[in-house]
């Protein structure tokens, strides 16, 4: 009954600081949000994410940490959102503006929960923190989280 869609998300994190992207179009267009996209046919998840990373952000990274796996459900679509998502402590290069994204850093207590993804506040506490979490989150709309489980686990 349902399909699944392979998507990353990369969030680059330094000392009290994390790096966010205005999404400029497409999926998520107004929303902050970490950098990544679809998964080429032919690349590994991990591949794709330092693609995505480098086309958004400008940046790559040698330090490329699986932290979370949440699906997403979209009521009255019949294709999940499988996003895989990995945190970077390092990087290389300077942020830079892409066609789809804006870079902005932001102090951790700064972090614009309003203007990103709702699911973002249950999770991202896990992600500062290092810990590992599988999510689950139906939405209905793009604002209205109707059901969610987020666990973290030892490993992924
Ligand atoms: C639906 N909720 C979402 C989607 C989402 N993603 C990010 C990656 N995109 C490629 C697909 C959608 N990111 C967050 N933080 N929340």
């Amino acid at each position: 009954m349902f399909t699944r869609k392979l998507l990353t998300l990369v969030l680059v994190v330094q000392p009290g600081r994390v790096l966010l992207g205005m999404k400029k179009r497409g999926f998520g267009a107004g929303k902050w949000n970490g950098f990544g996209g679809k998964v080429n046919p032919g690349e590994s998840i991990e591949q794709a994410a330092r693609r995505e990373l480098l086309e958004e952000s400008g940046l790559t990274t040698n330090t490329l940490e699986k932290i979370g796996n949440i699906t997403f459900e979209f009521v009255g679509e019949t294709e999940l959102m499988d996003v895989h998502i990995y945190r970077a402590d390092e990087y290389d290069g300077e942020p830079t503006e892409s066609e789809e994204m804006r870079p902005q850093w932001f102090d951790i207590d700064k972090i614009p929960y309003g203007k990103m993804w709702a699911d973002d506040i249950f999770w991202f506490p896990l992600m500062l923190q290092k810990k590992k979490f599988l999510g689950y989150f139906k939405f209905h709309g793009h604002d209205v989280i109707l059901e969610q489980k987020l666990n973290e686990v030892q490993q992924l």
